[in-house]
């Protein structure tokens, strides 16, 4: 990625630097931001629950929480909506500490695999999952580890499972570059591009409402296999929900 500064080695070991100084809290994992949690997970929950009611929907049992934190999203929506979910997260830290804060009664009956490890570095086991889950972690990824990221996940979807990006953009033709925390955030273009280089169709766009002014714009991505969508309905369903995104982009 031509925007890094630093070396690739670099740009993984300062974001890794800066998350063991972050308190493991929600506000934490919001770089201060808490007080939108409740919204975004409402604004996610809404999008699951229409794919649900979709012609070929993705199933209820397992999900993966990518870049997982302390486990806020596993927490308050996937827990809520699958059977069982995994975990990811390259902070050893965040994963102790989630243990705490999901509790023994979702840690019982929910959680299954906690996987200490970057995203860069992580392949699914074989069509596990149902919903694949990325949120708010893909700009830690260089390019490249993204698109590998997302060309990986592809193998660990069940037949009709999904992967789902929830991700600030941005508005302008360039990468803002953050170097206190290490990451960058994409402009649509090339996260379409980057998408579309991992064999990706965009489903599904939709856009996170209701944020406090002065946050990037937050969408959520909803993701096919490109080999998948050739099914007339699911394309159908696909017009239908650009033309709504529209819609809603415009007001
Ligand atoms: C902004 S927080 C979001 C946490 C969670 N997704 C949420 O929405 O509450 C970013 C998380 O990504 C993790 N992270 C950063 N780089 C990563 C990488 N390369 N692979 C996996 N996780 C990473 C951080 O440790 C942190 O827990």
């Amino acid at each position: 990625m031509s925007q890094i500064t630093s070396d690739v080695e670099s740009f993984y070991q300062d974001a890794a630097k800066y998350w063991s100084d972050i308190p493991a809290t929600v506000n934490g994992m919001l770089g201060g931001f808490g007080s939108i949690s409740s919204t975004d997970i409402q604004g996610s929950k809404q999008l699951l629950k229409q794919l649900f009611k979709s012609k070929f929907p993705p199933g209820r049992e397992y999900a993966l929480d990518c870049g997982a934190g302390i486990g806020r999203v596993t927490k308050f929506l996937l827990t809520d909506l699958f059977d069982k979910v995994d975990m990811v997260e390259q902070n050893p830290i965040f994963l102790e500490k989630a243990r705490n804060y999901l509790g023994t009664n979702l840690l019982d009956k929910k959680i299954g695999k906690m996987f200490p490890i970057g995203l860069q570095d992580f392949i699914p086991e074989p069509c596990q999952y149902d919903v694949i889950w990325a949120q708010w972690v893909l700009g830690h990824l260089t390019d490249d580890d993204f698109v590998k990221f997302f060309i990986n996940c592809q193998t660990g979807l069940k037949p009709n499972g999904v992967i789902i990006a929830k991700e600030n953009v941005t508005f302008t033709e360039e990468i803002v570059v953050d170097e206190k925390d290490s990451s960058v955030t994409r402009p649509m273009g090339l996260l379409k591009e980057l998408f579309s280089k991992a064999g990706l169709h965009i489903y599904r766009l939709s856009k996170q409402t209701n944020f406090p002014k002065g946050l990037f714009t937050v969408y959520m991505f909803v993701l096919k296999p490109e080999d998948r969508v050739d099914e007339p309905d699911d394309k159908k369903q696909d017009e239908l929900d650009r033309t709504l995104d529209n819609n809603n982009q415009n007001k």
